[in-house]
C-alpha cells in the first residue's frame, strides 16, 4: 500500500488542465480567471467626493466664514467651472470635485441661507476628497489563476471587464455501483438503501467548481458496469463509488482494466478509504472511490478537491492542516493515516468515539478531520494534533 502523499502526487499527474471560455461576469462567481484582467482605467477616475457637503478652495477656513455658494457636482454631471478662494460649490457624495478645490466640508458643519453657507464651530479635519487612482490605478491587474469570489466580481466589474475567460469546469461522471443502491426518492426494495454518497460528492465538486454528472446506478454486472462507464466516457473525471474492494460482486477495477484502465496504484495506507483507485481511462482521468460513504466522502476531500485544482490550474497540494489541542486523550494509531471525524470548539478538538466509516450523521456533526499518522503513539489532552477543517 501506498501513502497518501503518494496517492495524491500520483492523482495530480493524471490532471490534465481544462480549455478556457469567456463568460460574462454574472457567471464568474466561483470560476477560474485563466487570463489576467487589466483596469480600463483609474478608479476614481477623476477626484472625487467622499461626502455630501461643500468644496472649498481654502485648507483652513475659520468658523463663521461665510462663503456663497456658485454651483453644483453631482455624481455624473460635474461643476462645469474651478472654484476660486472665498467660494463653494454644493457638492455630493461621488461626485467629481471641481478643479481648485482642496477639501469638503460635510454639511453638518454648515448653515445655510439661500445662497451663502456659514462654517459652525470644531469643523472636522478630513479633507474628505478621494484621490483619483486611490481603489486602483490604470493599469492595475488581476492576475491568473484565481478562484473568483463575489467580492472578485465586483471588483472586475469597477475595472470594466463584462467578460472574463475562465477555465472549463472539469466535467465528472460520477458513477455510484451497487445492487443494494436505489436513488433517494425512489421505493427500495427490502434488502436495498438509499444511494447517498454520490450526492454528497455531486454536492462537494460542484461547490469546488467542477461540473460533476450523476450517472444512472451501475448493478453489479460486467454489462451494466460497462453501460455506465460508456455514459461517462467523454468526463474529464470518472468517479466510480464502491464495488473496489475484495468481495465477490467488487468488479470495477475488473471492469476498468478490460476497459484500458492504466492504474497508476490501488490501495492506500488510509482510514477510511484503504481500497482508493486511480489511472487513465483513454481522455479520462479515474478515480475509483471505496463504498462506505464516508471513506467516500473523506477522499473527496483529501483527493478529488485537489484533483479538481489542479485542472482549473490552480496550485494544488493536500488540503491545509492547523495543529490543535486535544480536548481529551486519545490512542495510539494503527498502521494506516487515519482521518478521524471530530468537532473543533473553541481553541480545542474533540475526537468523536465512532469512527466507523458507515455513519454519515457522525460525519455530518464533524466539523474537521484529526489526522493520525501511521503509527503514531497515544496523545494527551492539550497535545496538538494536525487537524483539517471541514
Ligand atoms: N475482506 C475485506 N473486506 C473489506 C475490506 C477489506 O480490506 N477486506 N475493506 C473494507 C473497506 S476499508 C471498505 S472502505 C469497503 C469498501 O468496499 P467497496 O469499495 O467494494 O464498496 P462496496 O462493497 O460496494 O460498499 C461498501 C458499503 O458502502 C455502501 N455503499 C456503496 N456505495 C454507496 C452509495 N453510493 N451510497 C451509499 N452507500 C453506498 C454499500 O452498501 C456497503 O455497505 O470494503 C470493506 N470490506
Ligand atoms: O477504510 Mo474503508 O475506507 O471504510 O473504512
Amino acid at each position: 500500500m501506498i501513502s497518501v502523499q503518494e496517492a495524491l502526487d500520483k492523482i495530480l499527474a493524471l490532471a490534465q488542465l481544462t480549455e478556457t471560455e469567456s463568460v460574462p461576469l454574472t457567471e464568474a462567481n466561483g470560476r477560474v480567471l485563466a487570463q489576467p484582467v487589466k483596469a480600463l482605467r483609474p478608479q476614481p477616475p477623476f477626484p472625487s467626493s467622499a461626502m455630501d457637503g461643500y468644496a472649498i478652495a481654502d485648507p483652513n477656513p475659520a468658523p463663521g466664514t461665510c462663503f456663497p455658494v456658485i454651483g453644483e457636482s453631482a455624481a455624473g454631471r460635474a461643476f462645469d467651472r474651478a472654484v476660486g478662494p472665498g467660494e463653494a460649490v454644493r457638492i455630493f457624495t461621488g461626485a467629481p470635485v471641481p478643479e481648485g478645490a482642496v477639501r469638503v466640508i460635510i454639511q453638518e458643519d454648515t448653515e445655510r441661507d439661500g445662497d451663502t453657507i456659514t462654517l459652525r464651530e470644531g469643523l472636522d479635519s478630513p479633507t474628505y476628497i478621494r484621490r483619483e487612482g486611490s481603489d486602483f490605478p490604470a493599469d492595475f491587474t488581476i492576475n491568473a489563476p484565481r478562484r473568483l469570489s463575489p467580492n472578485d466580481v465586483a471588483l472586475l466589474a469597477s475595472m470594466g471587464a463584462g467578460q472574463i475567460t475562465v477555465r472549463k469546469r472539469p466535467t465528472v461522471g460520477i458513477l455510484a455501483t451497487g445492487d443494494e443502491l436505489v436513488a433517494p426518492g425512489t421505493p427500495p426494495g427490502p434488502d436495498q438503501i438509499m444511494a447517498s454518497n454520490n450526492y454528497g460528492l455531486h454536492a462537494l465538486l460542484a461547490a469546488h467548481g467542477a461540473a460533476p454528472r450523476l450517472l444512472p446506478i451501475a448493478r453489479d454486472t460486467a454489462a451494466s458496469l460497462s453501460l455506465c462507464f460508456d455514459l461517462a466516457a467523454d468526463a474529464d473525471l470518472i468517479l466510480t463509488i464502491g464495488g473496489a474492494s475484495v468481495g465477490d460482486y467488487d468488479l470495477v477495477g475488473d471492469i476498468a482494466a478490460d476497459r484500458g484502465l492504466d492504474r497508476a496504484f490501488y490501495k492506500v495506507a488510509m482510514r477510511p478509504g484503504k481500497p482508493l483507485m486511480a489511472g487513465r481511462l483513454g481522455p479520462s482521468a479515474m478515480i475509483g472511490l471505496p463504498g462506505n460513504p464516508v471513506s467516500a466522502m473523506v477522499c473527496g476531500t483529501i483527493f478529488v478537491r485537489p484533483l479538481i485544482d489542479a485542472m482549473l490550474g490552480l496550485p494544488a497540494g493536500p488540503i491545509p492542516r492547523e495543529d490543535i489541542p486535544l480536548a481529551h486523550p486519545i490512542p495510539a494509531n494503527g498502521p494506516r493515516e487515519h482521518y478521524m471525524r471530530a468537532r473543533l470548539d473553541g481553541g480545542s478538538v474533540e475526537v468523536f468515539d465512532r469512527q466507523d466509516s458507515s455513519l454519515l450523521r457522525v460525519l455530518t456533526e464533524a466539523n474537521a478531520l484529526v489526522v493520525r499518522p501511521p503509527n503514531a503513539p497515544a496523545c494527551d489532552a492539550g497535545e496538538t494534533v494536525p487537524t483539517i477543517r471541514l
